[in-house]
């Protein structure tokens, strides 16, 4: 679903990612972490056609980002940290503009339930974003990836600044979008939730892919011990 393979990525010759290589397999949710400057967001970028590599291969749903970028963007979706959506529009009118951006056409019933799906409350579709919080302003980016039927889904730092309701709900979520088979990407410095919520975890120091472990053979406690040693 998603390969990367030696992925290197200079700034100004200064690496920002260094013969990175991994693979998420189809619905698995992998997520990396690591220090600020490590190179997750590069990572999730270079998936997502936003900066290009500089030198080494990245694929999702077996085509390469670089030259087939056309034929992936239906099938994926990017949640970024601070998600562009419009203020002086409501919930529901942001979804149907961006699902008619992308060539969809829904009824205001099949927004909805998107909407619902992606956990938002119904006395809110109809409220202006400016008035949304982070986690309700993500759920309308996932009610998106929900429209588009995305199978492949990258989330870059979605629980940063998200206060623990909206962490536990979107906890939900995540375990609902992967039950219904799709493939996620995240990138995050939560441990606790990472650990919980993922099947996979990458561990980054400046530019590299350090470790690689699964959540269900580590604990929490051994995952935090790990990643201080490798962060010293
Ligand atoms: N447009 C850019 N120009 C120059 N350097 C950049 C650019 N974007 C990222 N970098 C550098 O690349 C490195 C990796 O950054 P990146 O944002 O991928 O890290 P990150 O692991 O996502 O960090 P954070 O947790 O702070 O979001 C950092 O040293 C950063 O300063």
């Amino acid at each position: 679903m998603i390969q990367v393979q030696n992925l290197t990525k200079e700034y100004n010759s200064r690496k920002a990612l260094d013969d990175v290589s991994f693979t998420v397999t189809r619905g698995e949710i992998f997520s990396l972490i690591g220090a600020n400057g490590a190179g997750k967001s590069t990572t999730i970028k270079i998936l997502t056609h936003q900066v290009l590599a500089t030198s080494g291969s990245a694929s999702v749903n077996g085509l390469d980002v670089s030259s087939h970028f056309g034929q992936i963007k239906p099938g994926i979706a990017y949640v970024p940290e601070n998600l562009m959506l419009y203020g002086y529009l409501t919930g529901i009118q942001n979804l149907d503009f961006f699902c008619g951006i992308s060539g969809l056409n829904y009824t205001r019933a099949e927004l909805e339930n998107y909407l619902i799906q992606a956990g938002l409350d119904a006395g809110h579709f109809d409220k202006k974003l400016a008035n949304y919080s982070k986690g309700m302003k993500q759920k309308v980016g996932i009610a998106f990836a929900l429209a588009k039927k995305a199978t492949v889904l990258f989330l870059d730092e979605p629980t940063s600044g998200l206060d623990p309701k909206s962490i536990a709900e979107f906890s939900v979520l995540l375990k609902n979008l992967k039950a219904s088979g799709m493939t996620i990407l995240i990138s995050s410095h939560d441990l606790f939730r990472t650990i919980n919520d993922t099947d996979r975890i990458g561990i980054m120091k400046e530019g590299r892919l350090l470790e690689t472990v699964y959540a269900r053979e580590t604990s929490f406690a051994q995952l935090e011990e790990k990643y201080m040693q490798l962060m010293q």
